[in-house]
């Protein structure tokens, strides 16, 4: 099967001597060049998915394909890309130098890439940067350039990891359209963990709203607005029924469960 398919997956952590369940019974499916967003209260297990998508560690239980290859498989053929939180440059390279690494890591071992590292630079929006180190740039311009990186091999999944949390609102919804045409260039299959519903429903065609303890998938969105999204899908009714829909799927799940009413203001 093409794209990304999780089903049945577990994971339990060790933690003083007993089994902590982190995610139980998550089932999921992507097709190949579709972009999913994982949204939950803290601790439900999101980043623990992601890392178990890139084989940082494996499940407890059930089973986990990329293009019907198991992760283990997919890490060592290089097919995943990985953006985190923090863009992770390494200061002392320039932006291609960074950009090149992992075809460098590599080595013979390095597919030619589909893209060479100066188009991805300028498909990032950072044509002119390319010789400028990791200080030298904002943090929106670090994490085009991680972005950048994370697609120089080509990899056949792209996992975000709340890539623009750092940054402020206008700068993470500029960011969200870059990435938004850089997909559209690249048709790269995407999973993308974030904390803001907006982020999720604009960027996603799917949306996995989780509860925690244990981490679980409570409820599964398709989100059906026309590609291209632009600033004025953001005013669409269609996209705030949708943010409504998952803000409640959110808030359903909380102790006390909350009177949405009461929250008009
Ligand atoms: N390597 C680990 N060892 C032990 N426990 C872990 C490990 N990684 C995660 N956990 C536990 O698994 C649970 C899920 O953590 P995870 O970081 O995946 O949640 P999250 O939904 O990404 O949270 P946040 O939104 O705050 O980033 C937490 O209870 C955490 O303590």
């Amino acid at each position: 099967m093409s794209g990304l398919s999780l089903q049945h997956v577990s994971k339990s952590f060790p933690l003083a001597g007993q089994a902590v369940p982190a995610l139980a019974d998550v089932s999921l499916a992507l097709e190949a060049g579709q972009f999913g967003a994982l949204i939950g209260p803290s601790g439900c297990g999101k980043s623990t998915l992601l890392r178990m998508v890139a084989d940082v560690f494996s499940p407890s239980a059930g089973q986990i394909t990329i293009d019907g290859a198991p992760p283990q498989q997919a890490r060592r053929e290089h097919q995943i890309g990985f953006v985190f939180q923090e863009a992770t440059l390494l200061p002392w390279r320039s932006v291609l130098e960074n950009v090149r690494l992992p075809l460098e890591v590599l080595g013979k071992a390095g597919r030619h890439p589909a893209r060479s590292p100066e188009e991805l630079v300028r498909l990032v929006g950072l044509a002119g940067y390319e010789h400028a180190r990791p200080s030298q740039l904002s943090g929106g311009m670090q994490q085009r350039c991680a972005i950048a990186r994370a697609l120089v091999a080509s990899p056949k999944i792209l996992l975000l990891d709340e890539p623009f949390g750092a940054l402020d609102e206008v700068m993470r919804y500029r960011m969200n359209f870059e990435l938004l045409r850089i997909r559209a260039e690249t048709r790269t299959t995407a999973l993308m963990v974030t904390h803001s519903i907006e982020e999720a429903v604009l960027m996603a065609d799917r949306i996995f709203v989780f509860a925690a303890r244990p981490g679980r998938i409570i409820e599964t969105l398709d989100v059906d607005l026309p590609r291209p999204r632009r600033l004025a899908t953001l005013h669409d009714p269609r996209f705030n029924a949708i943010v409504d829909q998952v803000r409640r799927a959110l808030f359903d799940q909380l102790p006390q469960a909350l009177d949405h009413e009461a929250l008009d203001v």
